[in-house]
């Protein structure tokens, strides 16, 4: 979607208003002692050791498809969920750890916007309740008289009128609805908005009227905002910085011009080739990512992205070319993730009025699964995956898994990569761009 929005003046040079370092939230999955008594204790990774700085005046975007943690992100950090491990520090103050009430004097600086305007505003009070009721409980005004008249203002302020303060959400479109909670949030004269895809639920003709507005608000009101969005279309126009998220980890860090420009990680460079480019030309080097993001569950180890990355490295002593080696390494992601059993394959061939001995449904399944010819990979590779569709046509799903384990390693695999600096303000965490850092 291309969006027409005011002119942005990037703002990322104002002192640190909120720190945040080795911030995780896992979610426990087991249900009861039961679970615990037979170590079945698995839980969601749904955010897992980010690091973030939002400077004052500044709009850090933070970008990454759906269920990578992002809203997780935001509320963790607003102290909504309570963190599994690391730090939030709000102007000098630790507050991850701080109770409700110790946190009741910071939530009028930390307010959130939700993407679903109607859900967070209560449909029995009136626009004017919904805004004076915070101000009330944070003692903003002198009186009911002096809160109403603020929030009458701020209904104009927000391109809303003061006669609508007796109305009901539901007599709101989308867009005003969203104006409304965006009034809500200023009506505690906050430091920080943490906007979690506060127009995804919009129709495009409205989206920019609001990213203009939470624009033009960030300037007046002097706010640092946080903006979610799961992709990068929205943001080049409202963020300063960008940060990259993948199943719960932050990937790559940068100036939003830079970020477009000179992308690092290759899931950063995937998300912005799936950006509609107004020259038609662009449009053929759109990167297809393999397979699903993994389960936050059982994250993969080493570089979360290496099953699905097209970058991915092959060991030293790879006797063929890169781009056989990933082809190889598909091959290896698509057995261990159990896409197509023998079973499936037997079923297609006598569809097909084809022979389903074991040889053939080999043969059938190491075509579907290896994307190039077996013949063009090194000869002891093209050995490993014969072996392995042999395996796997025989019922031996462990033996493929083992072959294909020890065939195609990859230091993506191996490691968890650190995040290196790849200019300024820029960081990714990626093994090829550590590799180019060390060159
Ligand atoms: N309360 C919860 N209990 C268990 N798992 C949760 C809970 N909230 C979120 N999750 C899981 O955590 C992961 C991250 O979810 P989250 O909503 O933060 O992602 P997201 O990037 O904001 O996605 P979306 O754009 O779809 O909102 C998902 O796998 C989700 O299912």
């Amino acid at each position: 979607m291309s969006m027409q929005t005011t002119g942005h003046k990037k703002r990322t040079d104002g002192e640190p208003l909120l720190t945040v370092r080795g911030l995780k939230k896992h979610f426990d999955q087991s249900s009861g002692v039961l679970d615990r008594l037979v170590g079945d204790t698995g839980s969601v990774r749904a955010v897992d050791g980010v690091d973030l700085t939002v400077h004052e005046g500044e709009t850090l975007a933070i970008v990454g498809e759906s269920g990578c943690g992002k809203s997780t992100l935001g509320r963790t950090v607003l102290n909504l969920h309570d963190a599994t491990a690391g730090s939030v520090t709000y102007r000098d103050e630790e507050i991850s750890e701080l109770s409700a009430g110790e946190m009741r004097p910071y939530r009028r600086n930390l307010q959130m916007i939700f993407q679903d305007p109607l859900a967070s505003l209560n449909p029995r009070q009136t626009v004017g309740e919904i805004l004076t009721a915070p101000m009330e409980v944070h003692g903003i005004g002198a009186d009911g008289e002096e809160r109403l008249e603020r929030a009458k203002e701020l209904l104009q302020r927000v391109g809303l009128k003061p006669a609508h303060i007796d109305r009901y959400p539901n007599q709101f479109s989308g867009g005003q609805q969203q104006r409304v909670g965006i009034a809500r949030a200023l009506s505690l004269e906050p430091d920080l908005i943490i906007a979690d895809e506060p127009v995804s639920a919009l129709d495009v003709s409205v989206q920019a009227q609001i990213l203009n507005l939470l624009d033009e608000l960030q300037d007046d009101f002097g706010l640092s905002l946080v903006f979610i969005a799961h992709n990068l279309s929205v943001v080049r126009h409202v963020a300063d910085r960008v940060a990259v998220m993948y199943l719960g980890k932050v990937v790559e860090t940068a100036p939003v011009e830079e970020l477009y420009d000179d992308p690092q990680h290759p899931y950063t460079k995937s998300l912005l080739s799936a950006v509609p480019r107004i020259d038609p030309g662009d449009r053929d080097d759109r990167i297809i990512l393999e397979g699903t993001v993994p389960s936050p569950l059982n994250p993969p180890t080493g570089c979360r992205f290496h099953t699905r990355c097209p970058m991915v490295i092959p060991p030293e002593d790879w006797a063929g070319s890169e781009e056989n080696f990933r082809a190889a390494f598909t091959f290896r992601n698509r057995v261990l993730s159990g896409e197509l059993d023998p079973d499936a394959a037997k079923t297609r061939l006598s569809a097909e009025g084809k022979n389903t001995d074991d040889e053939t449904v080999a043969s059938y399944l190491v075509e579907q699964l290896l994307p190039c010819n077996p013949a063009d990979l090194p000869p002891n590779a093209a050995d490993a995956v014969w072996e392995a569709g042999d395996a796997l046509a025989t019922e031996q799903r462990e033996r493929a898994e083992e072959v294909v384990t020890a065939a195609f390693p990859s230091p993506c695999e191996r490691e968890t990569p650190q995040p290196v600096s790849a200019g300024e303000g820029h960081v990714a965490a990626c093994h090829r761009v550590q590799a180019e850092n060390n060159t």
